[in-house]
């Protein structure tokens, strides 16, 4: 995708709590370059596309031939934000960057516990962080140069993260222009 599109796509993910969203609405904001943030859970229920719903987890199960046949089109031109918890369904052409989120789990549990998820909930999440399960996620389902892990528990985290992903994205610019010109 890199080859043919003038922005790059870029995954967020991490464990929920972590702060994607937070992370790609000011990621948006401060762009120089359009940004689109497409919160992938948000989509799933939006536009139903899930098998059925999980009262004990309380969490959708997912169809994710619906979710790929609904993001394709969004993610051709490039310049998308995919903010999801889960990462590795995303065809690797697809995506120029993943940047996966990581929070202490201590200050993981806060967040979820005020977001009044069952203690089941927190509990699997909480376990999930600290395994690390998204970001070997990552590791196995992307080329290494194209994840990085970047802590988020403090606005100045937050800062410092937006700045690097859009310092990261005006190198990719620079990079494929170069490309373009070479051709
Ligand atoms: N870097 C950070 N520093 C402090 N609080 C944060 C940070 N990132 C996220 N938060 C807070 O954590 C909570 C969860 O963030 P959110 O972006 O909704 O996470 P996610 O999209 O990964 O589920 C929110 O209340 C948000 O304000």
């Amino acid at each position: 995708m890199s080859n043919s599109h003038k922005l790059p796509n870029i995954v967020i993910t991490g464990t929920p709590g972590t702060g994607k969203s937070t992370t790609a609405e000011l990621l948006v904001t401060q762009s120089p370059v359009p940004l689109k943030h497409i919160n992938v859970g948000e989509l799933v229920k939006e536009r139903r596309l899930y098998e059925n719903y999980d009262d004990e987890w309380q969490s959708y199960i997912v169809d994710d031939d619906k979710v790929l046949d609904e993001l394709e089109p969004m993610v051709a031109d490039g310049g998308v934000i995919l903010d999801w918890h889960t990462c590795d369904i995303f065809p690797e052409r697809w995506v120029d960057l993943v940047v996966v989120l990581r929070c202490d789990h201590t200050q993981l549990w806060n967040r979820l516990e005020a977001r009044n998820y069952s203690l089941k909930k927190i509990q699997e999440n909480n376990e999930s962080e600290i395994m690390q399960t998204v970001l070997e996620e990552a590791r196995e389902s992307y080329p290494p140069e194209a994840v990085v892990e970047l802590q988020s528990e403090s606005t100045d985290d937050l800062e410092s993260n937006v700045n690097r992903i859009i310092a990261w994205i005006e190198a990719w610019q620079k990079n494929n222009a170069t490309e373009d010109s070479a051709q």
